[in-house]
């Protein structure tokens, strides 16, 4: 096995099967079929991104050394990007999520002020209701 050898991003596409799993990290590419089995993280993050970029998804979980050090084992070739290439699978999966979440603080806050301004209107409406009870 020679770490020089050249994938591009359609070759690295189709090995996507758990016996087959090509994964780019960092424009490297790794056979990580013997290790599906093995992975901390369950065979199904790393099928998720078989055939595919996947130094988001491998960087946002903060490996270790040591599974950076297993990664090296499985290194089978650089990749060679071309023009049109996608990018990593998960930076656009994260803005996603991103605004999924904001878009929900969002609402919540719109109902927290909602909550506020009924309630400071039925006090208010209870005070003026007091008042002409009670003044003469
Ligand atoms: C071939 C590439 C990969 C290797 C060699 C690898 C290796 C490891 C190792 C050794 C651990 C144990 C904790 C540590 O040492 O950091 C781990 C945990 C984990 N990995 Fe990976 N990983 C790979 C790819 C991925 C990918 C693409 C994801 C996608 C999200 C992922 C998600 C996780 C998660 C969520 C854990 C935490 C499991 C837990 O603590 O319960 N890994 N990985």
């Amino acid at each position: 096995m020679s770490d020089t050898k050249e994938f591009t991003y359609s070759d690295v596409s189709e090995h996507t099967t758990k016996k087959d799993l090509y994964l780019v990290i960092h424009d490297k590419v790794y056979n990580s079929s013997s290790f599906v089995d093995e992975h901390p993280g369950g065979e199904e993050v790393l099928l998720d991104v078989g055939g595919q970029d996947a130094t988001e998804a491998f960087e946002d979980v903060g490996h270790s050394d040591e599974a950076r050090e297993i990664l090296n084992g499985l290194l089978i070739g650089n990749l060679k990007r071309q023009e049109g290439d996608p990018q990593p699978k998960s930076a656009a999966q994260q803005v996603a999520d991103t605004r999924k979440s904001s878009q929900s603080s969002g609402g919540l806050g719109v109902g927290v002020y909602a909550v506020i301004i009924v309630g400071a209107a039925a006090a208010f409406f209870a005070y003026q209701y007091l008042q002409e009870i009670v003044t003469p």
